[in-house]
């Protein structure tokens, strides 16, 4: 992103906060496909007020990604209210909403959405970059070798393996310093120790004071969150604490 750019978009909205609030009040989302109407969120009410580390669980096509790309703003719902840092989204411009996602929210794809054509660092500074930190590359190196892949800097998304890639894009997330991070699945293709590592990773980003809101349908991960939201055929069905306490990722096995 331009610098100039950066600078015009928080000048045009000086009244956005960063903080780690989200609230989403009776939140509906139906796709229409064709004939058929597919209710993929219905009824829900979340409210993250402090720095957490929450994880989204639900079974396939529950509705887990499609929560977190409303609390991301990358998809507005067919009803209902979703509210960043007391801010009401659904009533913002598309322009509002750019600049508050972009000064807010950080995002981990279960599918990495690395660019290609870009290399290890390249990818990482990019996320600095959109963040208009100073010091991209630096943060970047720093935060490719908080990943462990110090020695990779230099290579092509086609050259890392899948859980490698994984922790590109998580580093490149973090670049931003975003106050709320929001990952799909980001343990998914990664084997046990490395999905462990990333954990704790994230685990450390809601102890600094972030916002982690993780989605997986593994149900050993939501073990060591502070709070789990269970979600099944589009609605919120608990939320709270894990059954038997938070455990410590040293305990995990999957
Ligand atoms: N763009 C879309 N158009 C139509 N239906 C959609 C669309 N996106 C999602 N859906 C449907 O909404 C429901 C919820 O999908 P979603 O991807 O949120 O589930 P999920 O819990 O993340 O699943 P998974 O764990 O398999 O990724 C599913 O039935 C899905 O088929």
């Amino acid at each position: 992103m331009d610098q100039d750019i950066a600078t015009h978009l928080r000048a045009s909205s000086p009244d956005l906060s960063t903080g780690t609030r989200v609230d989403l009040d009776d939140v509906a989302k139906r796709y229409v496909v064709g004939d058929s109407t597919v209710t993929a969120l219905t009824e829900v009410n979340l409210h993250v007020d402090e720095a957490a580390f929450v994880v989204v669980l639900g079974p396939s096509g529950s509705g887990k990604t499609t929560l977190l790309n409303m609390i991301g703003l990358l998809d507005t719902p067919t009803d209902g209210r979703v509210a960043l840092n007391g801010r009401d989204m659904t009533r913002s411009s598309r322009r509002e909403q750019f600049a508050l996602r972009r000064r807010s929210v950080s995002f981990i794809f279960q599918t990495f959405n690395l660019f290609p054509g870009l290399t290890a660092l390249e990818n990482v500074q990019f996320g600095a970059d959109v963040a208009a930190r100073p010091a991209a590359a630096d943060i970047a190196r720093d935060g490719l070798s908080r990943v462990g892949l110090a020695d990779r800097l230099h290579h092509f998304p086609h050259q890392l393996s899948g859980g490698e890639q994984q922790r590109v894009a998580i580093a490149r997330a973090l670049a931003t310093d975003n106050p709320i991070l929001l990952a799909d699945e980001p343990t998914g293709e990664l084997d046990f120790r490395t999905g462990v590592q990333i954990l704790e990773l994230l685990q450390e980003q809601a102890e600094a004071g972030k916002t982690v809101l993780v989605v997986t349908h593994n149900r050993e991960l939501s073990r060591v969150a502070d709070r789990v939201i269970e979600l099944s055929s589009g609605r919120i069905v608990s939320d709270g604490p894990p059954v038997g306490g938070k455990s410590r990722t040293a305990d995990l096995r999957w």
